[in-house]
């Protein structure tokens, strides 16, 4: 089942069982799931089988960096399980984007290949203790350009660099934001946050959003609520 919803919920999750049993109170026909390293490396891939079977577009976030050749198997790998959507880091650089780039090319596979640019939870204090000076909105700005000219659909940014981006790359180009914090939500370890219709209007393709979906006591009426909230209700 395809949806236009822009929200994507994080399926953080230590097993498959408890991971299917938050997709079973969700809706395919109002959200895609993402599944992540925890849940994948518990589960394998049965829980792409099992949420595909239930109507969902998977994001497979396992956000590969390695050398140009172990990458673009392991996302060709991804795609030939019918991953909607699947993540590298651009701090891997063009010539492993581009091997990864071909290699769907090459197989015909339509899967949407995007770039980890700055993880949310860094700040520029993260980022100076891993030696890059620049601040994240500039480090940002240089790998979406990078992802952008090594063939990438988009990149995973914070929505505080999506304006920014539209201004660089254009619309078309996918800006898939993690750290989104509707008005209800704790930030907890996150630090580059933006509220959902915010985050839309800065020129967010796409919304991440976990916990604030997950741990609620109801998780339909907190989709609903953030569904209100991007409907400006
Ligand atoms: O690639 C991601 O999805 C991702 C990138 C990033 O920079 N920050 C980030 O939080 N994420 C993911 O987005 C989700 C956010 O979850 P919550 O903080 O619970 O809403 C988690 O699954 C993270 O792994």
């Amino acid at each position: 089942m395809s949806t236009d919803s822009p929200l994507i919920i994080a399926l953080d999750y230590p097993s498959l069982d408890a991971a299917l049993c938050m997709a079973d109170q969700l809706d395919p026909a109002r959200c895609r799931v993402k599944v992540g390293k925890e849940l994948f490396t518990r589960s394998g891939p049965d829980v792409l089988e099992a949420l595909h079977g239930r109507g969902y577009e998977v994001f497979l976030d396992l956000k590969f960096h390695d050398i140009p050749n172990t990458v673009a198997g392991a996302v060709q790998a991804a795609a030939e399980q019918g991953a909607w959507m699947v993540n590298v880091h651009a701090s891997g650089g063009r010539r492993m984007m581009e091997a990864a780039r071909e290699r769907l090319d090459r197989h015909g596979l339509a899967t949407h290949l995007i770039a980890v640019t700055v993880l949310t939870s860094m700040a520029a204090g993260d980022l100076a203790e891993v030696g890059v000076t620049a601040s994240p909105g500039e480090q940002v700005e240089r790998l979406a350009l990078l992802a952008r000219d090594s063939g990438m659909a988009g990149v995973v940014c914070s929505a505080r660099e999506s304006t920014r981006l539209r201004t660089l790359c254009g619309d078309d180009f996918l800006k898939v934001t993690p750290g989104i914090r509707p008005s209800f939500a704790a930030a907890g370890d996150q630090r580059r946050i933006m509220a959902p219709r915010d985050a839309m209007a800065a020129g967010s393709t796409h919304l991440v959003v976990g916990r604030p979906v997950t741990q609620a006591e109801d998780p339909m009426a907190a989709l609903a609520a953030i569904e209100a909230e991007l409907a400006g209700e």
